[in-house]
């Protein structure tokens, strides 16, 4: 049976999600304390793949995620999958509200119940945990009075119960998950798919906007655009993009090609089916026919042919 990691402990949201991104076949989760960690472990072969937030409908990127992908050899997302996020507040039985003085969690999940806290947890000190689940693991282990989690952990940890549900500042929030595996077999188009890849431009006038073009002139729909510092060097970024449609789709290769002409790097970090389904809206000038008709117009006049 596959091994896949998660960010664990159990009772994670990033369990719940790997679970529901490997629902179609048998697979053991294997917990890991960190995401880098869990990545490091796909890299070397121990596990198949790994499940990974990548973005918050709230708090926006998982930094941890986006430089562990860009750090090291080359993963690429198979599958991703959308899991609302709701948080509880769980205490050892018999803590009450006004005895808590320290509050642990992930940092993601704190900055979601951040107005919460202010107002029901004034004094509390937050401390961050490496996950949720790690929170209300410490939380039963004596080391806090209260953890920020997820409304399955309290199913993990019976000797913690619920002091409070449902206590995100912005109802319907969402997290976007990845599922990660070493490069191989892409997923097959779908015709409602998403391209990731990480661009690094240099720093001259227009380069980003040059390269936004590339996918403008093409009618390739960019979905998100973030940038991350590149570290050992103060004020260059890396610019990861998200857009519509799959490398083996006419205008996302033609497309690729001409990033790949223009910045220094460019890792491709996957083309997977989007959860939602929606398929990529293209239009005539970008279609498929458009592409071949164009590029064998093109043939024909170099091999005299046309004029
Ligand atoms: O700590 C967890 O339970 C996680 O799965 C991590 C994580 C995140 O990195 O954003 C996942 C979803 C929530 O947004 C809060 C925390």
């Amino acid at each position: 049976m596959p091994q896949i990691a998660y960010l664990g402990p159990a009772g994670t949201f990033t369990e719940q999600a790997t679970r529901s991104l490997t629902g179609d076949f048998d697979a053991e989760l294997v917990p890991f304390e960190t995401v880098p960690l869990a990545l490091a472990a796909v890299r070397r072969g121990e596990v198949l793949a790994a499940g990974v937030p990548v973005e918050n409908s709230v708090e926006g990127s998982v930094p941890a995620t986006l430089d562990a992908l860009t750090t090291d050899e080359p993963l690429v997302a198979v599958q991703e999958t959308l899991l609302p996020v709701q948080f509880d507040l769980l205490v050892r039985p018999g803590t009450e509200q006004r005895a808590i003085r320290t509050v642990a969690s992930h940092p993601h999940a704190l900055a979601q119940v951040r107005e919460w806290l202010a107002a029901n947890l004034p004094g509390a000190e937050v401390r961050a945990t490496s996950s949720t689940a790690a929170g209300a693991a410490a939380v039963a282990a004596g080391e806090f009075d209260a953890a920020i989690s997820a409304p399955v952990a309290v199913e993990h940890y019976p000797s913690l119960a619920r002091l409070v549900g449902g206590i995100a500042d912005v109802r319907d929030a969402v997290t976007r998950f990845l599922l990660v595996r070493r490069p191989g077999k892409l997923p097959e188009p779908t015709g409602a798919d998403r391209t990731s890849v990480c661009a690094v431009i240099g720093d001259e006038v227009g380069s980003l906007a040059e390269l936004l073009a590339e996918l403008s002139l093409r009618g390739i729909n960019l979905s998100r655009i973030e940038s991350r510092p590149i570290k050992d060097r103060f004020g260059e970024y890396r610019f990861f993009l998200d857009f519509d449609g799959h490398v083996a789709d006419a205008r996302i290769g033609d497309a690729l090609t001409a990033l790949r002409r223009r910045c220094s790097t460019v890792r491709f970090l996957g083309s997977y089916p989007k959860a939602d389904k929606s398929p990529a809206s293209v239009r005539e000038t970008a279609s498929e026919q458009a592409f071949r008709l164009s590029a064998q117009w093109v043939e024909d006049v170099r091999a005299g042919r046309l004029a």
